[in-house]
Protein backbone atom coordinates (compact mmCIF):
# COMPACT_ATOMS: atom_id res chain seq x y z
CA UNK A 1 0.00 0.00 0.00
CA UNK A 2 1.13 3.64 -0.55
CA UNK A 3 2.93 5.38 2.64
CA UNK A 4 2.40 8.85 0.76
CA UNK A 5 -1.32 10.22 0.42
CA UNK A 6 -2.52 8.98 -2.64
CA UNK A 7 -4.57 11.61 -4.92
CA UNK A 8 -6.03 10.61 -8.45
CA UNK A 9 -9.63 9.60 -7.71
CA UNK A 10 -10.17 5.84 -9.31
CA UNK A 11 -13.82 5.33 -8.02
CA UNK A 12 -16.35 8.70 -7.38
CA UNK A 13 -19.23 7.92 -5.53
CA UNK A 14 -21.55 11.06 -6.01
CA UNK A 15 -24.98 11.93 -4.19
CA UNK A 16 -26.23 7.72 -4.33
CA UNK A 17 -29.90 7.39 -3.07
CA UNK A 18 -31.75 3.85 -3.35
CA UNK A 19 -35.21 2.82 -2.69
CA UNK A 20 -36.11 -0.62 -3.33
CA UNK A 21 -40.00 -1.66 -3.63
CA UNK A 22 -40.85 -4.27 -1.68
CA UNK A 23 -44.16 -6.43 -0.86
CA UNK A 24 -44.98 -8.38 2.41
CA UNK A 25 -46.93 -11.06 0.47
CA UNK A 26 -48.09 -11.35 -3.04
CA UNK A 27 -50.82 -9.04 -3.75
CA UNK A 28 -50.10 -7.00 -0.64
CA UNK A 29 -49.24 -3.19 -1.75
CA UNK A 30 -45.88 -2.31 -2.38
CA UNK A 31 -44.23 -0.20 0.26
CA UNK A 32 -41.19 1.96 -0.47
CA UNK A 33 -37.85 0.94 1.67
CA UNK A 34 -35.22 3.44 1.37
CA UNK A 35 -31.62 1.54 1.81
CA UNK A 36 -28.68 4.05 1.12
CA UNK A 37 -29.12 8.19 0.95
CA UNK A 38 -26.66 10.26 -0.13
CA UNK A 39 -24.16 8.39 -0.22
CA UNK A 40 -20.50 10.61 -0.81
CA UNK A 41 -17.01 9.14 -1.10
CA UNK A 42 -13.82 9.44 -3.41
CA UNK A 43 -11.42 6.47 -3.73
CA UNK A 44 -7.97 7.17 -4.65
CA UNK A 45 -5.75 5.20 -7.14
CA UNK A 46 -3.81 2.30 -4.78
CA UNK A 47 -6.11 3.08 -2.01
CA UNK A 48 -7.79 0.10 -0.03
CA UNK A 49 -11.13 1.28 2.02
CA UNK A 50 -13.02 -0.93 3.65
CA UNK A 51 -17.04 -0.06 4.01
CA UNK A 52 -18.26 -1.26 7.32
CA UNK A 53 -21.78 -1.42 8.90
CA UNK A 54 -24.40 -3.23 10.49
CA UNK A 55 -26.17 -6.12 8.69
CA UNK A 56 -28.71 -4.95 6.48
CA UNK A 57 -27.44 -1.02 6.30
CA UNK A 58 -27.21 -1.64 2.59
CA UNK A 59 -23.23 -2.29 1.99
CA UNK A 60 -24.08 -4.96 -0.74
CA UNK A 61 -26.84 -3.03 -2.30
CA UNK A 62 -23.83 -0.39 -2.84
CA UNK A 63 -21.21 -2.44 -3.77
CA UNK A 64 -23.84 -3.62 -6.68
CA UNK A 65 -24.72 -0.37 -7.72
CA UNK A 66 -20.88 0.30 -7.99
CA UNK A 67 -20.69 -2.73 -10.09
CA UNK A 68 -23.62 -1.45 -12.26
CA UNK A 69 -26.10 -4.28 -11.13
CA UNK A 70 -28.28 -2.85 -9.73
CA UNK A 71 -29.67 0.53 -10.78
CA UNK A 72 -29.40 3.56 -8.21
CA UNK A 73 -32.41 6.21 -8.57
CA UNK A 74 -30.17 9.67 -7.80
CA UNK A 75 -26.51 10.30 -8.21
CA UNK A 76 -23.31 9.16 -10.12
CA UNK A 77 -20.45 6.54 -10.14
CA UNK A 78 -17.86 7.05 -12.01
CA UNK A 79 -14.49 4.95 -12.56
CA UNK A 80 -11.10 6.84 -13.72
CA UNK A 81 -13.27 10.09 -14.14
CA UNK A 82 -16.11 8.62 -16.64
CA UNK A 83 -19.81 8.20 -15.52
CA UNK A 84 -20.70 3.95 -15.12
CA UNK A 85 -24.13 2.50 -15.51
CA UNK A 86 -23.25 -0.60 -16.11
CA UNK A 87 -21.13 -3.50 -15.57
CA UNK A 88 -17.69 -3.31 -17.06
CA UNK A 89 -13.99 -4.64 -17.27
CA UNK A 90 -12.73 -1.74 -14.95
CA UNK A 91 -14.26 -3.53 -12.27
CA UNK A 92 -13.42 -6.63 -10.77
CA UNK A 93 -15.69 -8.45 -8.60
CA UNK A 94 -14.77 -10.88 -5.44
CA UNK A 95 -17.29 -12.75 -3.71
CA UNK A 96 -17.78 -14.47 -0.08
CA UNK A 97 -18.20 -17.60 -2.08
CA UNK A 98 -16.07 -17.59 -5.18
CA UNK A 99 -18.63 -19.60 -6.86
CA UNK A 100 -15.73 -21.26 -9.02
CA UNK A 101 -17.01 -23.39 -12.91
CA UNK A 102 -16.55 -26.81 -10.91
CA UNK A 103 -16.09 -28.46 -14.45
CA UNK A 104 -12.91 -25.75 -15.36
CA UNK A 105 -9.38 -26.48 -13.88
CA UNK A 106 -7.73 -23.87 -11.57
CA UNK A 107 -6.68 -21.94 -14.40
CA UNK A 108 -9.29 -22.50 -16.87
CA UNK A 109 -11.37 -20.82 -14.18
CA UNK A 110 -9.48 -17.72 -13.82
CA UNK A 111 -8.97 -17.90 -17.95
CA UNK A 112 -12.77 -17.40 -17.85
CA UNK A 113 -13.08 -13.36 -18.20
CA UNK A 114 -10.14 -13.44 -20.59
CA UNK A 115 -12.13 -15.44 -23.22
CA UNK A 116 -15.50 -13.92 -22.63
CA UNK A 117 -13.16 -11.06 -23.88
CA UNK A 118 -11.73 -12.68 -26.80
CA UNK A 119 -8.30 -13.41 -26.03
CA UNK A 120 -6.09 -15.65 -27.13
CA UNK A 121 -5.58 -19.30 -25.83
CA UNK A 122 -1.69 -19.17 -25.05
CA UNK A 123 -2.22 -15.27 -24.05
CA UNK A 124 -4.63 -16.25 -21.56
CA UNK A 125 -3.17 -19.14 -20.10
CA UNK A 126 0.37 -17.42 -19.64
CA UNK A 127 -1.49 -14.57 -17.61
CA UNK A 128 -3.43 -17.24 -15.90
CA UNK A 129 -0.23 -18.86 -14.85
CA UNK A 130 1.06 -15.25 -13.64
CA UNK A 131 -1.66 -14.03 -11.76
CA UNK A 132 -2.22 -18.25 -10.21
CA UNK A 133 1.84 -17.48 -8.48
CA UNK A 134 0.71 -14.23 -7.72
CA UNK A 135 -1.69 -15.63 -5.36
CA UNK A 136 0.49 -18.92 -4.55
CA UNK A 137 -1.30 -21.29 -6.31
CA UNK A 138 1.70 -22.09 -9.18
CA UNK A 139 1.56 -25.95 -8.40
CA UNK A 140 -2.33 -25.91 -8.73
CA UNK A 141 -3.25 -24.63 -11.38
CA UNK A 142 -4.46 -27.97 -13.36
CA UNK A 143 -6.45 -28.94 -10.22
CA UNK A 144 -9.57 -28.57 -10.25
CA UNK A 145 -12.05 -26.59 -7.33
CA UNK A 146 -13.24 -29.84 -5.32
CA UNK A 147 -9.48 -31.17 -5.14
CA UNK A 148 -9.11 -27.47 -3.31
CA UNK A 149 -9.33 -26.22 0.12
CA UNK A 150 -11.88 -23.10 0.68
CA UNK A 151 -9.04 -20.62 1.16
CA UNK A 152 -7.10 -21.81 -2.24
CA UNK A 153 -10.73 -21.35 -4.00
CA UNK A 154 -10.51 -17.83 -2.61
CA UNK A 155 -7.48 -17.28 -3.82
CA UNK A 156 -8.41 -18.49 -7.39
CA UNK A 157 -11.75 -15.79 -6.92
CA UNK A 158 -9.17 -13.26 -6.87
CA UNK A 159 -6.62 -14.63 -9.89
CA UNK A 160 -9.29 -14.42 -11.51
CA UNK A 161 -11.11 -11.01 -10.85
CA UNK A 162 -7.20 -9.49 -11.43
CA UNK A 163 -7.23 -11.17 -14.64
CA UNK A 164 -8.81 -8.74 -16.41
CA UNK A 165 -6.56 -6.13 -15.06
CA UNK A 166 -9.87 -4.25 -13.75
CA UNK A 167 -9.07 -0.44 -12.19
CA UNK A 168 -10.90 -1.20 -8.88
CA UNK A 169 -11.36 -4.93 -6.86
CA UNK A 170 -15.02 -4.98 -5.34
CA UNK A 171 -14.39 -7.53 -2.34
CA UNK A 172 -17.94 -8.60 -0.99
CA UNK A 173 -16.97 -10.33 2.23
CA UNK A 174 -14.55 -12.70 0.88
CA UNK A 175 -12.92 -14.45 4.16
CA UNK A 176 -15.91 -14.55 6.12
CA UNK A 177 -16.52 -17.90 5.56
CA UNK A 178 -13.44 -19.36 5.98
CA UNK A 179 -12.19 -20.28 9.32
CA UNK A 180 -10.15 -18.06 11.29
CA UNK A 181 -6.36 -19.18 11.06
CA UNK A 182 -7.07 -19.18 6.78
CA UNK A 183 -8.89 -15.64 7.31
CA UNK A 184 -5.88 -14.85 9.04
CA UNK A 185 -3.18 -15.85 6.25
CA UNK A 186 -5.30 -14.33 3.29
CA UNK A 187 -5.83 -10.95 5.10
CA UNK A 188 -1.99 -11.21 5.24
CA UNK A 189 -1.61 -12.66 1.78
CA UNK A 190 -4.31 -9.46 -0.05
CA UNK A 191 -1.92 -6.85 1.70
CA UNK A 192 1.15 -8.81 -0.10
CA UNK A 193 -0.66 -8.73 -3.30
CA UNK A 194 -2.15 -5.08 -2.91
CA UNK A 195 1.42 -4.03 -2.71
CA UNK A 196 2.20 -5.85 -5.99
CA UNK A 197 0.15 -5.11 -8.17
CA UNK A 198 -1.02 -1.66 -6.64
CA UNK A 199 -4.63 -2.42 -7.07
CA UNK A 200 -7.31 0.00 -5.78
CA UNK A 201 -9.75 -1.96 -3.70
CA UNK A 202 -13.36 -1.58 -2.01
CA UNK A 203 -13.54 -4.13 0.44
CA UNK A 204 -16.99 -4.78 2.74
CA UNK A 205 -16.93 -6.52 5.88
CA UNK A 206 -17.87 -6.70 9.18
CA UNK A 207 -15.11 -7.61 11.01
CA UNK A 208 -13.80 -4.27 12.42
CA UNK A 209 -10.32 -5.89 13.21
CA UNK A 210 -10.11 -7.19 9.25
CA UNK A 211 -11.17 -3.44 8.31
CA UNK A 212 -8.56 -2.01 10.27
CA UNK A 213 -5.81 -4.23 9.43
CA UNK A 214 -6.30 -3.84 5.23
CA UNK A 215 -7.29 -0.47 5.18
CA UNK A 216 -5.94 3.28 4.33
CA UNK A 217 -9.55 4.82 5.36
CA UNK A 218 -12.66 2.87 6.66
CA UNK A 219 -16.28 4.20 5.69
CA UNK A 220 -18.96 3.66 8.56
CA UNK A 221 -22.34 3.44 7.09
CA UNK A 222 -25.24 3.92 9.35
CA UNK A 223 -28.65 2.07 8.61
CA UNK A 224 -32.03 2.54 7.59
CA UNK A 225 -31.35 4.15 5.66
CA UNK A 226 -27.72 3.87 4.67
CA UNK A 227 -25.52 6.75 4.83
CA UNK A 228 -22.22 7.50 5.40
CA UNK A 229 -21.32 8.16 9.36
CA UNK A 230 -17.35 8.86 9.19
CA UNK A 231 -14.52 8.19 7.20
CA UNK A 232 -11.86 7.63 9.68
CA UNK A 233 -8.27 7.14 8.26
CA UNK A 234 -6.22 4.73 9.26
CA UNK A 235 -2.72 6.14 10.68
CA UNK A 236 -0.48 2.78 9.93
CA UNK A 237 1.96 2.29 7.30
CA UNK A 238 1.82 0.06 4.75
CA UNK A 239 4.62 -2.56 5.75
CA UNK A 240 2.26 -3.52 8.75
CA UNK A 241 3.10 -6.56 11.32
CA UNK A 242 0.86 -9.82 12.07
CA UNK A 243 -2.89 -8.62 13.12
CA UNK A 244 -2.74 -10.52 16.50
CA UNK A 245 0.17 -7.98 16.93
CA UNK A 246 -1.18 -4.74 15.94
CA UNK A 247 -4.48 -5.75 17.94
CA UNK A 248 -2.47 -4.62 20.83
CA UNK A 249 -1.60 -0.97 19.85
CA UNK A 250 -3.34 1.82 21.32
CA UNK A 251 -4.33 3.23 18.60
CA UNK A 252 -5.36 0.21 16.63
CA UNK A 253 -7.69 -0.09 20.06
CA UNK A 254 -9.00 3.46 19.14
CA UNK A 255 -10.20 3.02 15.83
CA UNK A 256 -11.64 0.22 17.18
CA UNK A 257 -13.65 1.60 19.51
CA UNK A 258 -14.52 4.64 17.77
CA UNK A 259 -16.28 2.32 14.65
CA UNK A 260 -17.86 0.32 17.65
CA UNK A 261 -19.42 3.61 19.20
CA UNK A 262 -20.40 4.44 15.16
CA UNK A 263 -21.86 1.17 14.75
CA UNK A 264 -23.64 0.73 18.23
CA UNK A 265 -25.40 4.82 17.75
CA UNK A 266 -27.32 4.07 14.73
CA UNK A 267 -30.89 5.82 15.25
CA UNK A 268 -32.94 5.56 12.24
CA UNK A 269 -33.47 8.61 10.25
CA UNK A 270 -36.02 8.05 8.32
N1 LIG B 1 -33.53 -6.65 -4.44
C1 LIG B 1 -34.02 -6.20 -3.29
N2 LIG B 1 -35.32 -5.93 -3.16
C2 LIG B 1 -35.84 -5.46 -2.01
N3 LIG B 1 -35.08 -5.24 -0.90
C3 LIG B 1 -33.77 -5.49 -0.96
C4 LIG B 1 -33.17 -6.00 -2.16
N4 LIG B 1 -31.84 -6.16 -1.93
C5 LIG B 1 -31.63 -5.78 -0.65
N5 LIG B 1 -32.77 -5.39 -0.08
C6 LIG B 1 -32.93 -4.86 1.29
O1 LIG B 1 -32.06 -3.75 1.40
C7 LIG B 1 -31.47 -3.69 2.69
C8 LIG B 1 -29.97 -3.68 2.55
O2 LIG B 1 -29.51 -4.95 2.11
P1 LIG B 1 -27.96 -5.24 1.82
O3 LIG B 1 -27.84 -6.68 1.46
O4 LIG B 1 -27.43 -4.24 0.88
O5 LIG B 1 -27.33 -4.97 3.26
P2 LIG B 1 -25.89 -5.37 3.84
O6 LIG B 1 -25.44 -4.19 4.62
O7 LIG B 1 -25.01 -5.83 2.75
O8 LIG B 1 -26.27 -6.57 4.79
P3 LIG B 1 -25.36 -7.78 5.32
O9 LIG B 1 -24.25 -7.13 6.09
O10 LIG B 1 -26.29 -8.57 6.18
O11 LIG B 1 -24.86 -8.54 4.12
C9 LIG B 1 -32.03 -4.88 3.46
O12 LIG B 1 -33.13 -4.44 4.22
C10 LIG B 1 -32.47 -5.83 2.37
O13 LIG B 1 -33.55 -6.62 2.81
Amino acid sequence: MADTAPERVKLGVSEISKTFRVRNAPGDPATLLPVLRDINFDIYENEVVSLIGESGCGKTTLLRIIQGLIRHDAGTISVDGKEVNSPGRDRGFVFQQPSLLPWRTARENVEFGLELHGMAAEERAARARKLLALVGLEHSAEQFPHQLSGGMQQRIGLARALAIDPAILLMDEPFSALDAQTREVLQKELLRIQAQTRKTILFVTHDLDEAIYLSHRIIVLGAKPGRVKEIITVPFPSERPELPLMRGDPAFQAIRGRIWELIRNTPASN
